[in-house]
């Protein structure tokens, strides 16, 4: 006979009676009254059945503790043998069945362990191929696609139906990484290249997470340092929005000098760091129930000047549930570690090089000698090819003027924008470079940063910009979303001892430099600011 049906013969109908040997159960309990022994249960009927089925369950579920009860049991009966061998085999295969419980349990584990380690494969295997780099612990993988946000973040259709109808079928690097760290609720800070869609990287979670709701309770603030970004800013946030009630406001000068916030709805709230500062402090704005705080252009409202405004605003935004982010094309190791004392376990987000042009920008250094040589050159590169829009760059509005006047001669459609103009003239003038009805636009540093001309082919920077993330931001305004683009760069005599800071740039974007501009040496003073004089043709003589 086979071991196992030996076995099944040799246990068959060894029941143990209770009944039948309950004052021997009674004598061997040490103190306590007999236990109540139960009538013999008669055949069990179609509904007691059911129930037992139904209990069943139950009993499965009490399997360990019977384990335990049965070696009790036989601690308190020692001596009698049947009694003892009954609750043996019980508890043995009590044991067996706790056994496969604790298999089952470790074949779940593995699968989570093994399911796990394929996750961190594949975000390794994105990463990799979208040139993502992190620093920070746990950060989640970053999105395949926009689909992606309906099945793993639970997103509205409505928002990925506004992001194809905008033409937008598939999240770019910076987008693919910063939105799901902000939807983990983890903070952030990310630098990428200019024109790579930092903006919907910190609008989408803000869309996705808060509830369109109730007066007085801002719920997401956004601050950029000029007033331009910030029209631009809450321009995309609306279209983002579209189809949903969110109440989506830019703090205009007047807003934020007469506005009763107090009674007024809104979810969203686009500023400069100057103009929420003054509704904080007096016209009581309430930013304590701000759940994302955005800070656009990071380095640049870090900078002197604005850091204890931005102290202030953080300090006013006092959820402590609040999730902080920054973003910018450059984030210089001092600007860093200041921006990470207001940070909480943040993930690092690096797409590319930090502090690198975009690759898709043909970059060139041109030697004009003197002011009057640039000149010269501006009007000898318009005359062999003009490619607008076309945006240039000077250092003060008082030069933006002197070119604008130089222009006008030339027949060229020209206009300018400096801060001696109203808001309306502002605005009108970046609304004429962008319908085409002007070619090229004159500007100071008030456009270098975020504003997106998408079909801007030419930057040209007429004075040398006074750093190396000036130079970035300056002529990130072309080669966006994924167009091509040309930056030219006039430099004098002047310029020359600072030329190895924007050369190193060229280098790393993989332009073509002469050698002794990089082998210049190194300057302790990373800002320059030169005075010039002033554009024009016409001498004092003259
Ligand atoms: N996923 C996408 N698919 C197609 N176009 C996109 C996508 N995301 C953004 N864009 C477009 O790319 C352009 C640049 O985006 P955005 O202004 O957000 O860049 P940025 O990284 O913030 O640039 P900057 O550093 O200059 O501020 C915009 O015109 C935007 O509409």
């Amino acid at each position: 006979m086979e071991k196992s049906s030996l076995s099944s013969a040799l246990f068959a109908g060894t029941r143990f009676d209770r009944k039948r040997f309950a004052e021997d159960i009674a004598r061997f309990r040490k103190g306590g009254p007999p236990a109540p022994v139960p009538e013999a249960a008669p055949p069990p009927t179609e509904k007691k059945r059911k129930r037992k089925s139904k209990t069943n369950a139950k009993k499965n579920s009490k399997k360990k503790k019977r384990a335990e009860a049965a070696a009790s049991a036989s601690d308190i009966v020692e001596g009698f043998s049947v009694f003892k061998g009954a609750e043996a085999k019980d508890a043995a295969e009590d044991t067996v069945k706790v056994e496969e419980v604790r298999k089952d349990a470790d074949s779940e584990a593995d699968r989570r362990r093994k399911e796990a380690e394929r996750e961190i494969e594949r975000a390794a295997i994105l990463r990799k191929r979208f040139d993502i780099h992190i620093s920070g612990h746990n950060a989640p993988a970053p999105l395949e696609s926009f689909e992606e946000l309906v099945s793993r973040y639970g997103c509205d259709s409505y928002l990925v139906g506004n992001l194809s109808k905008l033409g937008f079928q598939e999240p770019t690097p910076i987008q693919r990484q910063a939105i799901s760290i902000l939807l983990s609720g983890r903070e952030c800070f990310a630098c990428a290249p200019t024109g790579s869609g930092k903006t919907l990287a910190f609008l989408l979670p803000i869309l996705m997470k808060i509830k369109p709701g109730s007066k007085g309770a801002v719920k997401a603030v956004i601050l950029c340092p000029t007033r331009e970004l910030a029209a631009q800013t809450t321009r995309e946030c609306k279209k983002f929005a579209k189809g949903r009630k969110f109440s989506i406001k830019l703090v205009t000068k007047d807003l934020s000098q007469d506005g009763n916030f107090k009674d007024m709805h809104c979810d969203i709230l686009v500023s400069t760091p100057f103009r929420l500062n003054h509704a904080i402090q007096k016209r009581d704005l309430d930013l304590s129930r701000v759940e994302y705080l955005v800070l656009d252009e990071s380095d640049k409202l870090f900078e002197l000047g604005f850091v204890e405004v931005i102290d202030s605003i953080v300090k006013a935004c006092s959820n402590p549930s609040i999730i902080r982010s920054l973003f910018s094309a450059t984030l210089p190791e001092t600007i860093e570690s200041l921006a990470r004392t207001i940070m909480h376990d943040a993930v690092r987000v690096i797409v590319g090089r930090k502090n690198s042009a975009s690759s898709l920008i043909k970059q060139k250094l041109i030697f004009s000698g003197t002011e009057r040589g640039k000149l010269i050159a501006l009007r000898q590169s318009f005359a062999e090819s003009l490619n607008p829009p076309v945006l240039i760059f000077v250092q003060s509005k008082e030069r933006a003027k002197e070119l604008y006047k130089e222009l006008a001669f030339d027949d060229i459609r020209a206009d300018v924008i400096h801060g001696d103009l109203s808001e309306e003239q502002r605005e009108d003038a970046v609304d004429n470079l962008r319908a085409g009805k002007s070619w090229v636009l004159i500007t100071t540093e008030v456009l270098a940063r975020g504003i997106d001309f998408k079909g801007v082919n030419c930057v040209i920077n007429y004075d040398f910009p006074e750093s190396a993330s000036a130079y970035i931001h300056r002529i990130g305004r072309c080669g966006r979303a994924g167009r091509s683009g040309e930056a030219i760069t006039f430099f004098t005599e002047e310029d020359k001892p600072f030329l190895r800071n924007i050369a190193n740039v060229l280098v790393s974007s993989g332009c073509e430099v002469p050698s002794w501009m990089v082998a210049l040496p190194k300057l302790k003073s990373r800002k320059h600011r030169v005075d010039r004089d002033h554009i024009s043709f016409l001498t004092e003589e003259d």
